[in-house]
């Protein structure tokens, strides 16, 4: 029987108590150290472990040994423990970020012990910094500087200190002393090679794992210290790789898995730690993984075990759609195949380096990276294509990269086609040179073959070409070698896009749309990757075109506000309230990138903070511009659609919405003025409209929130015949005379209505008429009637004295000296029985309009209201014994921006949004 307790090392007292160890052979009894756990089994020929295993007797004491090795009992000695593989194995790995303080070490333990898997083997990197401290104590007693000692200092204080903070009691003890001796050892190397002025390649390696060594015994003690049994494995012992040229090693496997056999034999342990980054050669020799040795000495491991998953614990969420600096809807990716990881790390994406992946990728093991500061964050899991298209790989194109500082070599001539060798005479000439060659494209006509290498290598290869091809170019085969200097290479990267036409045409697409000229394209027959190669200074917007248009739902919005008054503000707010939930429930994903009000201009690339709106259009304001809002808006290719909602009553803002629909961006207002000003330019206005897939929305122009507008055009569409619209149109003038009553003044209820937010913001426009007038042209106008403004004759409420009041304050302030007159009005109406209401009538059969202050009796329907209510009757060929009546509060702050809102809504739901 295999029993944990028997894996976690012992000191002998304890082993003298009756837990025990299984036995080694004798020869390996006798360089066993029972408190640093370093096997030393080895034949002690190699001097670098002479110095840790006499070290080890030194320090400890044959004693404690000989004592160790007699409490290994008989029937424990026999047990063979063959290598458990396969699916009970869950490996993780940790890097040094992880690993960065006690604290930190302490919630690798805790993840660990979260882990429910039968069996763990942890790989962790040395503390965060520390392999640099140790390769600098190689470079400064090599370089003859004496201060490498207090360097070592540092080294020793630091994990004394972490691990003082971690552990304690026994724990500690153990750790202390094997630390106290490394140090001493390290120290004495160190001084040999201050002496010598030289360290050899294995010396370096040997000092700098020892960062590994005390990381993973720490790690190996916290996780023992909460009673799960734990040991922990120098990969020196196991991992034995051989080097394969240019600063790369590959793994032996069959010899790692003899000695894994072997080493685990002795510890059979449940829960492992294994250093990371450090390996030995097939002499023992020890040697490092070199960059990114942890994931790679995770990932072989994992290769070993034949591990259910591996576990690349970080610092981010997992792998980006495309780099977040550059991208900010970078998004992160739920699945990658090993082959589009392999492509996205070559892009140096904060992927997998290549070789880490080809280890588990021959067992199809899972690599999932995680981030260890966000555990509620699932990471991505890189693993092979699910033979099911419809499988959780999210979509065709994984990810985008680009790569800069490349210059385009453009070799061209008529004398190039038909002649075999002119390809391999090409790249010779840039390998000659040591050039790297990042991508290739030649047309099939043969007549140009073009390359693109890293800037600071083209002037080499442009000479070998020029000398290579002289005869050539004198003669005319060739008329050029060309270089084409600051370009940048953007990638799109994805295994699906083997398979599904049209990706390569999106693409392409974006990039005009973004105005994006393309140099040179390049596709594998792999078609795991489609690269352009575009001039430099265009490269990050090509990025975050084609992201967009690949990443973003269709429903994405871009939306500029022009005057955040009461509706503009009031519909920031209920953006800032709505939008989640809308991006939730109806992907839709409304971002407002700019405000503008008549004195200050918020932008945003991406989104403006609506938690924050006011206080941003305060002190992170530019003077407002609307040119450069609309500028802003139309240049922006992050975002497939855009729209410019009006919430002025200005009449110069209204002139423009032509020239936004032109520009592709769609227009939504509650501003009554461009659908009630001059004929001709309405008529264009919306011949654009009809003409163009660019929406114009304005329900909020007649009784705010209602459904006026949709209503009358749903009857028209539908081929009902309208013939008369009769109603109060004015929330303002309704809440008047719906409270003009008692002893209350006409002043006072003007001055409630104002207050109220339901007036415009100069009540004049209110109390002339004209806004009731502008709302029956806007009716009319919609049933084809060819009014303008002046054909309705309007009985104004604004005393004529007070017409030419310099402002709304002025007139607001006059206003009392009038109440008499009302009172008169009033009283006579009232003993009549009736009430006054002003309405608004478009007679579609007589093609009129009109605005007038009407008596009704008390049961009149418009003598029911209350408030701000807004009452409005069609009268159709469908509906003309009863007309189709729609009342309710027809201005005030939420009600407008709420119907404004409903056009954004809209809009959506026009652009794909589900319903
Ligand atoms: N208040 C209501 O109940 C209803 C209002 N409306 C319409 O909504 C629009 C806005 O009304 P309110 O918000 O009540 O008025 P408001 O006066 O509170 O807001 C208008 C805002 O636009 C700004 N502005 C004016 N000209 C500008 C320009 N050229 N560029 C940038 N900003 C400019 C102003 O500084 C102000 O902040 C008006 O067209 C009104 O007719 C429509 C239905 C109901
Ligand atoms: N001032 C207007 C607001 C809506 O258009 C009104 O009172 O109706
Ligand atoms: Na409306």
């Amino acid at each position: 029987m295999r029993s944990l307790a028997v894996a976690s090392p012992l000191p002998p007292a304890a082993a003298a108590a009756g837990r025990r160890r299984p036995r080694a052979s004798a020869r390996e009894v006798i360089s066993q150290c029972w408190k640093c756990e370093i096997n030393q089994y080895r034949p002690l020929g190699n001097p670098l472990r002479i110095g840790h295993s006499q070290g080890s007797l030194q320090r400890h004491g044959s004693k404690n040994l000989l004592a160790a090795a007699a409490a290994i009992s008989v029937e424990q000695a026999e047990v063979s423990t063959s290598l458990p593989k396969g699916d009970m194995w869950s490996v993780h790995k940790f890097g040094g970020t992880c690993m960065g303080t006690p604290q930190r070490i302490q919630n690798v333990a805790d993840i660990v012990l979260s882990d429910s898997s039968k069996r763990k083997l942890i790989i962790v990197s040395a503390m965060s910094k520390v392999t640099d401290m140790m390769y600098n104590l190689v470079h400064k007693a090599q370089s003859r500087d004496d201060s490498y000692m207090t360097a070592l200092d540092e080294v020793f204080d630091k994990h004394m200190a972490a691990a003082k903070e971690l552990l304690d009691g026994e724990n500690l003890a153990r750790f202390f002393a094997q630390l106290h001796s490394d140090i001493s050892n390290l120290r004495a190397m160190l001084h040999a090679i201050f002496i010598a002025g030289h360290a050899t390649e294995s010396f370096s390696d040997f000092v700098v794992g020892h960062g590994e060594l005390w990381s993973a015994q720490m790690l190996s003690y916290a996780i023992n210290k909460s009673g799960v049994p734990c040991t922990w494995m120098d990969t020196r012992d196991v991992l034995v790789v051989k080097p394969s040229g240019s600063n790369q090693v590959d793994p032996d496997y069959l010899e790692s898995e003899k000695r894994l056999q072997k080493w685990f034999s002795r510890q059979p342990a449940a829960t492992i730690v294994a250093t990371g980054f450090i390996a030995t050669t097939a002499e023992n020799i020890p040697t490092t993984l070199r960059r990114d040795g942890s994931d790679f000495s995770a990932s072989i491991i994992g290769s070993l075990f034949r591990a259910r998953q591996v576990t690349i614990w970080t610092d981010v969420d997992g792998v980006f759609s495309a780099d977040p600096r550059k991208v900010s809807e970078a998004v992160i990716l739920s699945t990658l195949s090993y082959q589009e990881a392999w492509e996205m790390s070559y892009f140096g994406a904060n992927v997998l380096h290549p070789r880490t992946i080809i280890p588990v990728m021959k067992d199809n093991i899972p690599i999932v990276i995680r981030n260890m500061f966000n555990l509620s964050a699932p990471g991505t899991t890189i693993c092979k294509q699910p033979a099911n298209e419809n499988a959780d790989l999210d979509a065709c194109v994984k990810s985008f990269a680009t790569i800069d500082n490349l210059a385009l070599v453009n070799v061209e001539g008529t004398g190039m086609a038909g002649v075999p060798g002119t390809a391999s005479t090409i790249f010779s000439a840039a390998k000659a040179v040591g050039a790297n060659v990042i991508m290739i494209s030649q047309a099939s006509s043969e007549h140009s073959v073009c390359f693109a290498v890293p800037e600071k290598e083209v002037a080499a290869v442009s000479t070998a070409l020029h000398a290579r091809f002289r005869d050539a170019l004198a003669a005319g085969r060739l008329s050029k070698v060309e270089v084409i200097h600051g370009c940048s290479i953007l990638a799109a990267v994805g295994l699906r896009m083997a398979s599904t036409p049209g990706v390569s045409a999106i693409l392409f697409d974006a990039l005009a749309k973004a105005n994006i000229n393309v140099r040179a394209i390049a596709q594998g027959c792999s078609e795991y990757n489609i690269t352009v190669v575009l001039k430099q200074e265009d490269c990050a917007r090509a990025l975050r075109a084609v992201h967009s248009r690949f990443f973003l739902s269709k429903t994405t919005l871009a939306v500029g506000i022009i005057g955040p008054g009461l509706i503009g503000g009031t519909l920031l707010n209920q953006l800032r309230d709505q939008a989640a939930v809308l991006k939730e429930n109806m992907n839709i994903d409304l971002r407002v990138i700019g405000i503008t009000g008549t004195s200050t201009m918020h932008l945003s690339d991406i989104g403006v903070d609506l938690k924050q709106w006011k206080e941003l259009l305060q002190k992170e304001a530019k003077p407002a511009d609307l040119a450069s809002l609309v500028r802003h808006l139309s240049e922006n290719h992050v975002f497939p659609n855009k729209v410019l909602v009006d919430c002025t009553a200005d009449t110069n803002v209204a002139s423009h919405y032509y020239d936004w629909l032109k520009k592709g961006i769609h227009v939504i207002t509650p501003n009554k003025k461009a659908n009630s000003g001059p004929l001709d330019q309405y008529l264009k206005l919306r011949t654009l409209q009809r003409a163009s897939y660019t929406h114009y929305f304005y329900e909020a122009t007649v009784g705010a929130g209602l459904p006026i507008i949709s209503t009358l055009q749903g009857l028209l569409e539908t081929g009902d015949k309208i013939l008369r619209i009769e109603g109060i149109f004015s929330g303002t003038l309704s809440y008047i005379f719906n409270n003009f009553e008692g002893t209350r003044t006409f002043s006072d209820v003007v001055a409630e209505a104002k207050d109220a937010g339901f007036t415009e913001p100069d009540p004049r426009d209110d109390l002339s008429g004209t806004d009731v007038a502008r709302k029956v042209i806007i009716l009319a106008r919609e049933c084809a009637l060819r009014l303008e403004l002046s054909d309705i004759p309007v009985k104004s409420l604004v005393p004529k004295a007070l017409r030419s009041c310099s402002s709304a304050d002025e007139f607001m302030q006059k206003l009392p000296s009038f109440d008499q007159d009302w009172d008169m009005q009033r009283h006579e109406a009232e003993s009549a029985e009736e009430v006054l209401r002003y309405v608004g009538v478009v007679d579609v059969v007589k093609r009129k309009g009109s605005v007038e202050l009407q008596r009704y009796k008390r049961e009149h329907p418009f003598a029911q209201l209350s408030g701000s209510d807004n009452i409005i009757a069609f009268t159709t060929s469908r509906y003309r014994e009863q007309p189709l009546i729609v009342r309710g509060p027809g201005a005030g702050a939420e009600v407008t921006a709420g119907g404004v809102f409903c056009d954004l809504l809209r809009l959506a739901s026009y652009l794909g949004a589900p319903s």
